[in-house]
């Protein structure tokens, strides 16, 4: 099983995640507090209270564990393709897989890495909705002090399936939209590239960036859905299940509530998506 295509998801997972996190934590902050009327407030109000680290809260933890999934993702991704039609990664260009095949390699890569997403992503979600300012300013101290103390705590008040809350609606999130996600990025390679050849660096960046938002334009209405339930079971409302939530969510806020974070979601993943497809393409290049 070729390795690289590994090493180079997780590479370029941990460089597009630094420069998304700061629009991540709005985007989770929208979704799951009402007390903020718009992307600019919430980023002010955060500014305010917990200075410009307020965006980077929980960033530490997933810097690793995000490059892990892309990894997982990318990987699973590029073998899923080999299997399909015995291609490797440098003889796509020549002998280009199918967009049917693209999706369904997509989709099990996206199947695959949600299983490492989910406790990580969990936490990630849980230590963003902590809008607690430093401590030592007087006011109490946030529920959790960090990612270690944030997963003993839910394993020890939640027990282990506490860490796989919101599971589901992340699977079901991922899975189709990943396909997506790279039927777009190929797509756009191959409406910009003559037969044959190695797209150019624009053409990455431009095909990583479109294909980023596809991806995230698809998933935001179970993504919102993803990020309550992962809330669930903090003192805020508990939910019977993914349907429940969709149910209650659209009966007390009406359907725009499905497409909150659309637009920060599209705004973070343009940047971010068109480097972890150019540090990608780039890493796999370079090892020849
Ligand atoms: C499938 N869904 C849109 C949810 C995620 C796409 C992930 C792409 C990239 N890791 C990023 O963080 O933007």
């Amino acid at each position: 099983m070729p390795v690289e295509e590994f090493v180079a998801g997780w590479v370029s997972g941990a460089l597009g995640l630094v420069l998304g996190h700061p629009f991540d934590t709005v985007k989770v902050r929208l979704q799951t507090q009402s007390t903020y009327r718009g992307i600019i407030d919430c980023m002010v109000k955060t500014y305010r209270r917990e200075s410009v680290l307020g965006f980077f809260k929980g960033m530490s933890f997933p810097i690793a564990s995000i490059a892990v999934v892309n990894s997982v993702l990318f990987g699973v991704y590029s073998n899923a393709l080999l299997l399909l039609t015995a291609t490797s990664h440098h003889e796509r260009r020549l002998q280009p897989p199918s967009y049917m095949h693209i999706f369904i390699a997509g989709c099990a890569g996206g199947f695959l890495q949600t299983y490492c997403l989910a406790p990580f992503d969990l936490i990630k979600v849980r230590l963003q909705n902590q809008t607690e300012p430093r401590a030592g300013r007087g006011s109490p101290p946030p529920r959790y002090r960090g990612p270690v103390h944030c997963a003993a705590s839910i394993l020890q008040e939640e027990g282990p399936r506490g860490l796989f809350r919101g599971a589901w609606a992340l699977t079901l999130r991922d899975t189709p939209t990943l396909g997506i996600y790279f039927v777009t990025y190929e797509w756009l390679c191959r409406q910009s590239t003559p037969e044959g050849q190695n797209p150019s660096s624009t053409t990455v960046l431009v095909a990583g960036g479109f294909a980023g938002i596809a991806s995230w334009v698809t998933a935001t209405p179970l993504d919102v859905v993803k990020s309550r339930m992962q809330m669930a079971g903090l003192g805020q409302r508990e939910y019977q299940g993914l349907l429940d939530c969709m149910v209650s969510s659209a009966r007390q806020e009406g359907l725009g509530v499905f497409f909150r974070g659309l637009t920060i979601n599209s705004a973070r993943a343009f940047p971010v998506n068109a480097v972890i497809f150019l540090s990608y393409e780039y890493l796999l290049h370079a090892w020849g």
